[in-house]
Parts: structure tokens; C-alpha cells; sequence
């Protein structure tokens, strides 16, 4: 990875700037641990020096666009860069990715259908080593299309009697809500892991609810049985997430949205404590205590359709953790959290204006510009609508603003080494070019 010192990477837009501008995100960064994202791109849309992201410290990043114009492309190009870090640095760090639309198992593969753009940028298609966990009931369903995946459950026992019913949308104080708190708040007592069945045999045993409301509640736990998130003891947390490994969590397949936001509420919970308690050991070395175990990484945990778990005027199972934890309290433990959204204006404001890395792809819905106008830094010199108007509608442009050198910048991002799923299909067949490129580097059936 080269050094950056690099005078000429003065932001487009101006801004304050404090000597020579180095790496967005961390003005001390030595020059190490960084992400290359793409390239300046002046106003007459020429290309400038190349543009890097700090990858030492911990951050917050909102990424957001309208439809189609690259945030899960940027989300694509931050994941391999962090991927191919120096491996002093990689082996401190870990990426994990909510995959909501089932689009990020395709990493594995190189990028050889853009391996022309790729060539003018000096890059090369290459594939990542990825390891993709689905719902453990989804697994089969996946491996017939030849894609290898590994089981991902929760643990029953994670998940409490209101959180259930809000997973069900049964009122708490409804006969059927009471049923379900009393009968899994009495198996939580008992303090073992335990299977739907034995939440259902708890209910039918229930002497103080009538059938209706036993019958309901059975139902509805065999439905989520179907679903195949769900088991007696649950994927561990070091088997998901480890040092210098990128993982996605392919969630695409889970329709229910309080499912998927109850996934992200306890793996992003985990994920804190696993951070605190390793920033503790952390501190107890620096003291010279002896401490065996391996330390846990710091973790890049990337979240796409962020307005599904971090609502504006409402709330998910998910946006307690992830505003109170991983939003305002992640710096300190060393848990960076990256969201990505079409639609600020759906987002919690917190996010906004707890992220201290803006990068935004083209908007045009002017409720979207408004919420991000309204947690405007006042550095910045423009308003945020006059910045996107000069991006114009380059698919693969982005507004970076850093709160940390506090400036805004244009930026191309770089296309991406590995192959990217989530392109829209057309109806036109692909260039006779990239047909033979890509026959020869043909993805499985
Ligand atoms: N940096 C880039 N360089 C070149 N092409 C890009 C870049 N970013 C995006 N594109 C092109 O735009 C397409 C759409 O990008 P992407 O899939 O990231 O959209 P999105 O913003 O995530 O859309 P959605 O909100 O629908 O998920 C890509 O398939 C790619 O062809």
C-alpha cells in the first residue's frame, strides 16, 4: 500500500484544511492501515491524486444514494480494501456484512466483467476469500445453486418475551402477548438453552391461558421454526467473526423485518461486549498483566438498507444497540459500524450526525438532501443541495464529508476488483467483449 503524502489531494470544495491533507478520517494516520477508495475528481470531472480512508481507528460511516448509483459498490470497495491490508493490520480487524439483499456472496469471484476499466486504474479482477453464513435452514437451498455457504442460527434463549412479540406483532398486553412473556420469561429462569418445543410445551401447560391463545402461540412458533434462524445453542461469535476474516451474513431470505432487525439488535450487542472486554485485556497488557487469550478484533460491521434497522420516527428491535452502543458509544471499544441507505430522510437523525464520514452518491428527493442539510457541519460552505449538483450523475461519484479535517470532497470511487452482485439486470444481452471475458472466467451454474 503506498504512502500518502500526498499535497496535492486538497479537497475539491475547499473547507478548513490544517496543513497537507493526508487520509479522510484520521488526520495522524502515519500512513498505514489505509483504504484506497478511488480518486479525486475535479470539477471538470478529470482525475486527481488517489483518495484514502483511515482503517486504525474505529469509525462511523454513512453511505447513502438514491437507487442504483453505487453504495453497495463503495460498501463492495471498502470490504476488499480492508481485506487487503498489510497483515499486521488485517490480522487486528474483521468485516462483517448484513446482507440484506443477497448480493455480497458474489466477492469470491473476480471482477473480470469490468477487467478493462479495472486495467486504466491499474487494478486487476481478483476474488476475496469470504466465508458467506445463511440462515442454518437455508443452507441446502444455497448449495444447490453452487454456492458454498455456512449454517448461522441464534440461540432461542437470546431473545425475550417482548422481543417475541414484537416479532409476531402481538400486542404485550393482549391474552396471547401475556401467554408468551409468562412462558418464555419462566424458561429463561431456568438459565439453559432450550428448544421450540419445549417454549411450546411451556405454553400448553400454562393453566391460567385459555386454548385459543395456546393454539395461536404454537402456530406461530412452528412458522418461525420454518424460518431456520433460530436453534437450541446458536453460532458462536468466534466462529462468524475472527481477525483478518471478512464475513457476509446473507439475511436476503428472512421476508420478516423484525426477524432480520432482532438478528442485528444481538449480534451488534455481542459484538460490543466482545470489543469491551477485549479493550479491557487490551489495557490490562499495556499495565503488564499477563493475558492468554487471543485478543478479539476490531470490527467493521457494514450494514446495508439502514432505514430497516434504524428507523427515523419509529423504532426497530435494532436501534437501541445500534444508536446507544455501536453509534455513540463503538469509538471506545473499537467497533466501527458502516450503514448504508437510499433514504436518509428514513434514518434515525442520530446517524447522521453521529457519523463522522459522510460519503453520499447521488440524491435527488429533496426530504433526503433536507435530512442530511439539517446535521450540516458548519463547515461546510455550501449547502450539501449545491455540492451534488456539481457531483452531477456519475454513477460512482461521491461527497465525502470528513468531520474529522473537517472538509468535503469529491471523490470517484475505484471499481471493484471482485465481482459485484448487485448490478441491475438488463434485457440487453452483455457486449460481445465481456461475454468472452466472462466465458472465460465462468461463474458457477
Ligand atoms: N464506483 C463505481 N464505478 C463504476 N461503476 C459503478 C460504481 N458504483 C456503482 N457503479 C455502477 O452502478 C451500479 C449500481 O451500483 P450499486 O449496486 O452499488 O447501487 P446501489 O446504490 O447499492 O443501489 P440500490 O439502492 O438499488 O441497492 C453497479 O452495478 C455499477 O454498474
Amino acid at each position: 500500500m503506498p504512502k500518502v503524502e500526498n499535497k496535492e489531494s486538497r479537497p475539491v470544495f475547499g473547507g478548513k484544511i490544517t496543513g497537507a491533507l493526508r487520509v479522510l478520517g484520521n488526520e495522524e494516520n502515519p500512513g498505514e492501515g489505509l483504504l484506497s477508495i478511488g480518486n479525486y475528481m475535479a470539477l471538470d470531472h478529470s482525475r486527481g491524486a488517489a483518495v484514502y480512508l483511515d482503517a486504525l481507528k474505529p469509525h462511523a460511516i454513512l453511505i447513502c444514494g438514491k437507487r442504483g448509483y453505487g453504495k453497495s459498490y463503495t460498501m463492495g470497495c471498502m470490504l476488499e480494501e480492508l481485506a487487503l491490508l498489510e497483515p499486521a493490520i488485517k490480522k487486528r480487524l474483521a468485516s462483517l456484512i448484513i446482507d440484506t439483499m443477497g448480493i455480497f456472496w458474489t466477492m469470491n469471484h473476480p471482477n473480470t466483467f469490468e477487467t478493462q476499466r479495472l486495467k486504466s486504474w491499474d487494478l486487476v479482477p481478483a476474488g476475496l476469500e469470504t466465508e458467506i453464513f445463511v440462515p442454518a435452514g437455508k443452507v441446502e437451498a444455497y448449495r444447490k445453486r453452487n454456492i458454498d455457504v455456512k449454517p448461522f442460527s441464534i440461540s432461542i434463549r437470546e431473545l425475550s418475551g417482548s422481543q417475541w412479540c414484537r416479532i409476531f406483532n402481538i400486542e404485550e398486553v393482549s391474552p396471547l402477548g401475556i401467554l408468551l412473556v409468562r412462558a418464555i420469561e419462566s424458561l429463561r429462569d431456568k438459565g439453559y438453552a432450550y428448544s421450540f418445543e419445549e417454549i411450546i410445551n411451556e405454553v400448553l401447560e400454562d393453566t391460567r391461558a385459555d386454548s385459543a391463545s395456546k393454539g395461536a402461540t404454537e402456530n406461530y412458533f412452528r412458522a418461525v421454526n420454518s424460518w431456520g434462524l433460530f436453534s437450541k445453542e446458536g453460532t458462536s461469535l468466534s466462529e462468524l467473526v475472527s481477525g483478518g476474516k471478512t464475513t457476509v451474513l446473507d439475511v436476503s431470505t428472512l421476508e420478516n423485518e423484525n426477524v432480520c432487525a432482532a438478528a442485528v439488535s444481538i449480534l451488534a450487542g455481542r459484538l460490543y461486549e466482545a470489543r469491551l472486554e477485549a479493550r479491557r485485556a487490551y489495557e490490562k497488557k499495556l499495565m503488564g498483566e499477563k493475558v492468554g487469550e487471543e485478543e478479539f478484533p476490531m470490527v467493521w460491521f457494514f450494514i446495508d438498507e439502514a432505514h430497516i434497522f434504524v428507523p427515523a420516527k419509529t423504532e426497530s428491535l435494532a436501534s437501541g444497540v445500534l444508536i446507544n452502543r455501536c453509534l455513540r458509544q463503538g469509538r471506545q471499544p473499537g467497533l466501527s459500524l458502516i450503514l448504508a441507505t437510499q433514504r436518509p430522510a428514513s434514518l434515525h437523525p442520530d446517524v447522521v450526525s453521529q457519523s463522522d464520514l459522510l460519503i453520499c452518491h447521488r440524491l435527488t428527493s429533496s426530504d433526503d438532501i433536507l435530512a442530511l442539510e439539517t446535521s450540516r457541519p458548519l463547515y461546510m460552505q455550501e449547502s450539501l443541495q449545491a455540492y451534488l449538483k456539481k457531483m452531477g450523475s456519475e454513477r460512482g461519484a461521491a461527497l465525502i464529508v470528513d468531520d474529522h479535517s473537517e472538509s468535503v470532497h469529491l471523490v470517484r470511487i475505484r471499481p471493484r476488483i471482485s465481482w459485484h452482485g448487485g448490478g441491475e439486470p438488463s434485457a440487453l444481452e452483455p457486449h460481445s467483449e465481456e461475454i468472452s471475458e466472462k466465458t472465460a472466467h465462468q461463474l458457477p451454474e
